[in-house]
């Protein structure tokens, strides 16, 4: 990939909501995987988890988030039906974990900065290889039903649902931010 390129993806990056088959093959969600693992990472902790939810397990995780909110008293039948299609929203889900080590000088904030960025790493990696891509979190992220049903404990956490596929329609149009809000000088 050129310099520009990578620029280009960087600066013209926009999430996709709405994805189609086909996902990425498993040659590419290797390299997707890569891009994740190169994130920054304090005494190389490798503080995550990458758990693929695709095909048929997409229903059955649709279950999960299903129990979720039964667990949590939800007993609206809109919300009930919507958690079972919820994951059928892109052909691959990649469920990106905190997996927490206690350790003396990186605390959870730190680990929780290094899964958020192997996420978005990810992200940016299927963008490359053509997909589209949106992370997505919501209650489920922090339940521990969800959480014990990714293979997590206690002291884990979902990072982000980063859901990949192939773009329907035109990406959206952001409008240019100017560097200039947001850059100061000490
Ligand atoms: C940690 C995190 C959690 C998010 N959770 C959700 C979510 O649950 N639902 C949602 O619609 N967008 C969620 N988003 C926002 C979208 O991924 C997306 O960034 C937002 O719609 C803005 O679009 P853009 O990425 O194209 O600028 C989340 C973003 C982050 C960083």
């Amino acid at each position: 990939m050129r310099q520009d390129d990578v620029l280009t993806l960087l600066t013209e990056r926009v999430s996709h909501g709405s994805l189609d088959a086909p996902g990425p093959s498993p040659d590419e969600m290797a390299q997707i995987a890569r891009a994740g693992l190169r994130a920054p990472d304090h005494a190389l902790l490798r503080p995550w988890r990458f758990v693929v939810i695709e095909g048929d397990r997409r229903d059955d995780f649709g279950v999960v988030l299903n129990e979720s909110l039964r667990l949590r008293g939800v007993t609206d039948e809109a919300q009930l039906t919507k958690s079972l299609k919820a994951p059928l929203r892109a052909p691959i889900l990649i469920a990106v974990m905190l997996d927490f080590k206690l350790h003396p000088k990186v605390d959870r904030n730190e680990q929780v900065g290094s899964a958020a960025s192997a996420t978005y790493a990810m992200s940016l990696a299927a963008n490359a290889l053509g997909y589209g891509s949106m992370w997505r979190t919501g209650q489920y992220a922090t339940d521990p039903h969800v959480i014990e049903a990714l293979g997590g404990s206690h002291q884990d956490e979902v990072i982000g649902f980063l859901y990949i596929g192939t773009r329907k329609g035109p990406s959206k149009n952001l409008p240019d931010l100017d560097p200039e809000d947001f850059l100061t000088h000490f």
